[in-house]
């Protein structure tokens, strides 16, 4: 529906090259499979497995430094897309995520609503839930966090997103699980933000039927924005 090669990329904003002191990396680029290979890399499987292991390879190695100031601020193209987003996801993120809740404190300064993912069931479901920088978060399942029993449920208007792997196309792998998949689907009309280190940019994951590409898609070097109109 919305994939291919009409959705093409601008980087609307590239942060200067190493402005934050950590070392100069390459996109990475992922070998296509070639048809006798005996390892299919367009499994997502493999894929997650081994994006994963360059995300901590890239965050083990980042400067002290360089990891402390990535995504502090609030790009101003993210800033004008989420002009008319009044509730906005955020994830407290595990394992090397990229630091999701430091945008917190940019987000409530310009007047949004935070909410956080709650996984319901293991079947997929999650719903967001109010939260606020200093609220207390509560145990989840599959080791992520969420807010307390009794924070109000909210629709969110825009959804900031842990992944594994993005492509040029917008294309969102994510844990497997497919909560982000239902999620996007449910709130169709939020706004989809993938949050990423950059070196989790790849080329051409596969995309199945149910996949919603993303809107934009933030890393520590730049923002990537799809140019098709935003939550049309
Ligand atoms: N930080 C964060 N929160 C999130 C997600 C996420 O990807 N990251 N989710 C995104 O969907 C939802 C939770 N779903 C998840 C599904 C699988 C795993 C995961 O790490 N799976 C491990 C096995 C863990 C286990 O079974 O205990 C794995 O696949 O290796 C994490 C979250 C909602 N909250
Ligand atoms: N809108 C939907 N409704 C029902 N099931 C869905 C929907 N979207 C995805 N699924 C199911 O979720 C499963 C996982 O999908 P996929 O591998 O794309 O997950 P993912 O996007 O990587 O994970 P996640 O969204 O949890 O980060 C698939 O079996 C798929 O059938």
């Amino acid at each position: 529906m919305i994939h291919g090669p009409h959705l093409t990329l601008k980087a609307s904003e590239d942060f200067p090259a190493n402005d934050q002191g950590g070392p100069a990396t390459p996109p990475f680029r992922f070998f296509r499979p070639n048809s006798d290979g005996d390892v299919s890399l367009t499994d997502k499987a493999a894929l997650r497995l081994q994006a994963r292991g360059l995300r901590s390879a890239f965050v083990a190695d980042l400067d002290p430094m360089a990891h402390r100031l990535a995504f502090r601020a609030l790009p101003t193209p993210l800033r004008v897309m989420l002009d008319d987003a009044n509730t906005v996801a955020l994830y407290v993120p595990k394992d090397d995520e990229a630091p999701a809740l430091r945008l917190a404190e940019a987000l409530v300064a310009s007047g949004k609503r935070l909410c956080l993912p709650r996984v319901i069931d293991r079947i997929g479901t999650m719903d967001f839930r109010a939260w606020m920088p200093g609220d207390p978060l509560d145990e989840g399942r599959f080791g992520t966090r969420h807010p307390a029993e009794g924070a109000e449920a909210l629709h969110p208007d825009a959804i900031i997103a842990p992944l594994i792997a993005f492509d040029a196309a917008m294309t969102r792998l994510g844990q497997g699980g497919g909560y982000y998949d239902r999620a996007f689907a449910r709130y169709e009309q939020a706004l989809r933000i993938g949050l990423a280190w950059s070196v989790q940019q790849m080329d051409d994951l596969p995309v199945d039927p149910w996949d919603l590409p993303l809107h934009a898609v933030l890393t520590e070097r730049s923002f990537i924005e799809s140019d098709r109109e935003p939550a049309a």
